[in-house]
This record gives structure tokens, sequence and C-alpha cells, in this order.
């Protein structure tokens, strides 16, 4: 294949929601949930999210546990996977948590409509990567990991992202934390926004298991393509 496996993580409430209608981030998972989720960054080659999770909650996308670390560092690793944001119009801020914790490689992905003076200050912090006109193109980008050697994709959202990657044909797996409380609003993220597929388009997934963790249950999915 000339891209990574790239899978999609996330939580949602049990009406499907990433976060508040104002983009508040919400515990969703418990612990144990948190754990894994560890567990699936400390093998993943890279981490990737949009810039709109970037900016609604600063996340460092570090793995936790020193144990973790430590096990990628023994096996010639860095201690995090390298970690991408998908922002076309080179928004992430230059004292984004992404750049301020933890050793890696940082890549930020803009279009080539991007400005050339927010390139040149992320290009100090991170690899910059350009694709697309307008927006990032996803699929040239997944190529471009490819090549650098990265195998494994994790996606961590926001909605928009999730959307571009899945309508793109981009996207393996899913797995989707689904946890006891209901967040409500027509205008709060979903698992995906965008668009939206039409009746002709929609995508099939599979069951691969349906597991009860803590209060709450995690689907894994695998993506088969369009149902019709
Ligand atoms: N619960 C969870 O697991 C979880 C995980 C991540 C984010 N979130 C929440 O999701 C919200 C953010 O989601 P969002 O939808 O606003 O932003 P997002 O993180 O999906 O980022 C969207 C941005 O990605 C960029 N992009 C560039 N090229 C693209 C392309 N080809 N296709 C799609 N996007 C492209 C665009 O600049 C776009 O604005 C926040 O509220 C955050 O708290 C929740
Ligand atoms: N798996 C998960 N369960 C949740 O209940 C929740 N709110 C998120 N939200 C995703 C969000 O983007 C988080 O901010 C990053 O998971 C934080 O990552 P860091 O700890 O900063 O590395 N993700």
């Amino acid at each position: 294949m000339d891209r990574p496996f790239i899978f999609i993580n996330s939580a949602m409430s049990a009406d499907g929601k990433l976060s508040t209608k104002e983009r508040k981030q919400v515990k969703i998972s418990g612990k144990l949930d948190f754990e894994r989720m560890d567990e699936l960054r400390a093998q993943a080659d890279a981490i990737m999210v949009g810039i709109g999770t970037v900016l609604a909650d600063d996340p460092s996308l570090t793995v936790k546990s020193p144990e973790r670390k430590a096990a990628r560092k023994a096996s010639g690793k860095s201690e995090n996977p390298v970690r991408v944001v998908v922002d076309s119009a080179a928004r992430t801020p230059p004292d984004a948590d992404i750049f301020k914790k933890g050793e890696g490689l940082r890549i930020i992905a803009v279009s080539n409509s991007a400005q050339a003076e927010k390139i040149k200050i992320l290009e100090e912090k991170a690899l910059v990567i350009k694709t697309g006109t307008d927006k990032v193109n996803l699929s040239e980008l997944a190529a471009k990991l490819k090549e650098m050697g990265i195998n494994t994709l994790m996606v961590e959202g926001g909605a928009t992202l999730n959307w571009g990657m899945i309508s793109a044909g981009l996207v393996d797996e899913i797995y989707t934390f689904v946890g006891n409380l209901i967040i409500g609003g027509k205008t709060a993220p979903t698992f995906t926004d965008g668009e939206g597929f039409t009746e002709a388009e929609i995508m099939g997934l599979e069951l691969i298991s349906a597991e009860k963790i803590e209060e709450g249950v995690l689907l894994k999915w695998k993506v088969k393509g369009k149902r019709n």
C-alpha cells in the first residue's frame, strides 16, 4: 500500500458528540480508556490531529507512561510518535503544547495557500509539508508519511479531520469509546462532521468487537467502503 495503515481513535458521548457546543473538552473516557489510548499512541509511528483540535484542546500528543516511553527508546525509537497537525492555513500557535512537551519530530501539514511568514515561523519548530491548493490534500500527505517510514498512523480527530480522512477513503479501522453521558447541541462536534455523504455514498463498516470498559463501551470497526 502506498499509505500507512490508518485508524481513528475517538471518545464520544452516548449521543455521538466529541465535545460541547462551545468546543469545550469533556472527560468522556475513564482511566482504563485513557490507558488504552496511551498504549495505541505508544504502538503508532505517528499521531495526527486537525488544527481545530490543537486550537480547542492544546493537546501534547505525547506517550504518558514512563514504561511505554522507555520501551520505545529501547527499540531505537523516539519517546513519542511523530506528531502531525493538519493545518491548511498554518494557524498552529508557536507556543502550542505539541512543541513544548516531549521529544520527537513534529510535522505541520499546510496547503499551498498558507502564508509564507507563518510557514517560516513553524519551520523553526517542525517539518512543514505542503500539499493541496487551499486545503491539505490528505491522500498526498498520507503517501508522503509512508515514504518517510510511517507505517501506522493514529488519527485522534476532531470531527472535520475524521470526515476528511473517511471521505477520502483513507481509514482502515475506527475505534470509538462511547461514554455514559449526553452532551447534546446541534452545533456540538460529532464523530464525523464535514459535508456528509449522500445516500449513495454512505460508508459501510464491519464490527470487529464490542467491549464494556468501566461505564462505557469500546466499539472497533473495520471500514468496508461504499455500502451500495
Ligand atoms: N473526544 C475526542 O476523542 C476528541 C478528539 C479530538 C478532538 N475532539 C474535539 O473536536 C473538536 C475539534 O474538531 P474540529 O472539527 O473543530 O477540528 P479538527 O480537529 O477536525 O480540525 C479541522 C481542521 O483540519 C484542517 N484540514 C485541512 N485539510 C483538511 C481536509 N482535507 N479535510 C479535513 N480537514 C482538513 C482544516 O484546517 C480544518 O479546519 C474540539 O472541540 C475537540 O475538543 C474530541
Ligand atoms: N480519548 C479521549 N477521551 C476523552 O474523554 C477526550 N475528551 C478526548 N479528547 C481528545 C483530545 O484531543 C485530548 O485533548 C487529547 O487526548 C489530549 O492529549 P494529551 O493528554 O494532551 O496528550 N480523547
